[in-house]
């Protein structure tokens, strides 16, 4: 991840080719050449071919596509998705999170360390487990759908990375992806039945789709691809950020102890409630930060659908051109002391006149992130409700660095220990 950064900061904002032996995308990273691909002209960079092909045969061709399929199924997901409909949300996440939170006390009695990453995953499962398919949806439905998703995901990349072996060819993994898929329609077809057969009015996204969409074999079909997309863009991001936040607070202890802080001034003891939510500034800022230096969704890859120059550059139609919130947010034309971790550039005091596309990490335009302000609620109620209870300490040497699977995340394993927090309740606002 270190060379690929580098390329972006020696460019210094050009745009640039990258020689990946046969294959040669271009490397865009000049906040107005993004603003250019994701937003201005982004009818011309379009999320097909070898990279993206290979994902929609089991994310389907409604979001993860372009073009009506792809309008119809964020317009059909949209409401489900903005501010006010997920703040109305909080209290039940809240309980779901403090369920899972509450398993970690057994760690943290024993001395026991855990995986920041598993446990991570496990909350995150936990809430949109609940977020997508409310009471319909078990946990176990969950679990089952993401260790579904990171098969078909990891069994799909080998195709991604030998595009010309046509699909009629077999190659080591499809039997393992065809199992995947078909675990997926197994867990999420019988519960867009329920959400079908339920009377009541829920507010989950699975029965929200199933009212948007038409019935029939058709309709199934488009909920079952918008479900399975939207989870996946939601799942390993939000964990790997997450898990990213104790590593960060280790190596970072003025950090740490400004958010101990905060969460012991607005939550005290707990449990978490909504209305602590907007009052967890500095917490936030600490994720824009992580999210600024380490953005899960690394790399934004498009095709040109004609030529056209960018910054002065002539790209041809049918060039790979990647987008990287993770080289931009490195230049050093454009932040200052781009390597240092500092939450305090997100201080809503500060002015900073940022360009827009200087910080992009839920991407921008009409491709922009459906799931940050969920992102945003979920992780600040996981982090106030574990550090309302204990104090998390890294146990394994560092330094954890990027591995840039599809998703960014730290190469090493996370061992956290857990010391519990002793405080009276009454502390709790
Ligand atoms: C740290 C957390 C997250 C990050 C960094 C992130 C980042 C992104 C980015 C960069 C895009 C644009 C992709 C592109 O332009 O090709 C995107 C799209 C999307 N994200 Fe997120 N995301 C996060 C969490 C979530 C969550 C929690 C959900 C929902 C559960 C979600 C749902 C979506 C959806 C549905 C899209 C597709 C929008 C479209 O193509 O029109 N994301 N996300």
């Amino acid at each position: 991840m270190n060379a690929f950064a580098e390329v972006g900061r020696q460019a210094r904002g050009q745009v640039v080719r990258l020689d990946l032996g046969p294959f040669r995308p271009y490397l865009v990273t000049h906040p107005e050449h993004v603003q250019h691909v994701m937003r201005n002209n982004w009818t011309n960079y379009l999320r097909v071919g070898e990279i993206w092909d290979p994902m929609q045969r089991f994310l389907g061709t409604t979001l993860a596509a372009e073009g009506p399929d792809w309008e119809s199924s964020r317009k059909a997901l949209h409401p489900m998705f903005t501010a006010r409909h997920v703040t109305s949300l909080t209290g039940e996440l809240a309980d779901v999170i403090a369920e899972r939170v509450d398993l970690l006390d057994e760690f943290a009695r024993s001395g026991r360390s855990i995986d920041a990453t598993a446990t991570m995953a496990d909350i995150v499962v936990a809430v949109n487990t609940t977020f997508f398919f409310g009471e319909k949806g078990s946990l176990e439905d969950g679990e089952r759908l993401v260790r579904a998703f990171d098969t078909a995901i990891k069994c799909s990349s080998i195709r991604t990375i030998m595009p010309s072996v046509p699909a009629s060819v077999p190659l080591p993994g499809d039997r393992a992806f065809a199992n995947a898929v078909k675990t997926i329609d197994e867990v999420v077809y019988p519960l867009i039945r329920k959400a079908r057969a339920a009377s009541e009015d829920s507010h989950d996204v699975v029965s929200a789709l199933c009212r948007a969409r038409g019935e029939g074999h058709d309709g199934d079909r488009k909920v079952r691809d918008d479900l399975v997309a939207a989870l996946v863009a939601g799942t390993d991001t939000t964990t790997h950020t997450l898990a990213w936040v104790w590593p960060v607070l280790q190596a970072h202890p003025q950090v740490a102890i400004r958010l101990y802080d905060e969460v012991d001034q607005v939550v005290g003891a707990g449990p978490v409630r909504p209305s602590h939510i907007p009052e967890l500034r500095y917490t936030k800022m600490v994720l824009q930060e992580v999210l600024r230096l380490y953005p899960s969704a690394w790399i934004l890859p498009r095709v040109t659908g004609a030529s056209e120059e960018i910054g002065g550059v002539p790209i041809d139609a049918g060039s790979t051109v990647f987008v990287s919130p993770y080289a931009t947010h490195r230049l050093d034309e454009f932040w200052d002391r781009p390597l240092d971790f500092d939450p305090e550039r997100f201080s809503p005091d500060i002015d900073t006149r940022r360009h827009r596309y200087s910080y992009f990490p839920f991407g921008g335009g009409p491709h922009q992130c459906l799931g940050q302000h969920l992102f945003y609620i979920v992780s600040l109620l996981t982090i106030a409700t574990i550090v309302s209870r204990f104090r998390p300490r890294v146990r394994n040497p560092g330094p954890f660095t990027p591995f840039p699977g599809v998703a960014l995340r730290p190469k090493q394993k996370i061992e956290l220990g857990l010391v519990p927090v002793e405080r009276s309740r009454h502390t709790a606002r």
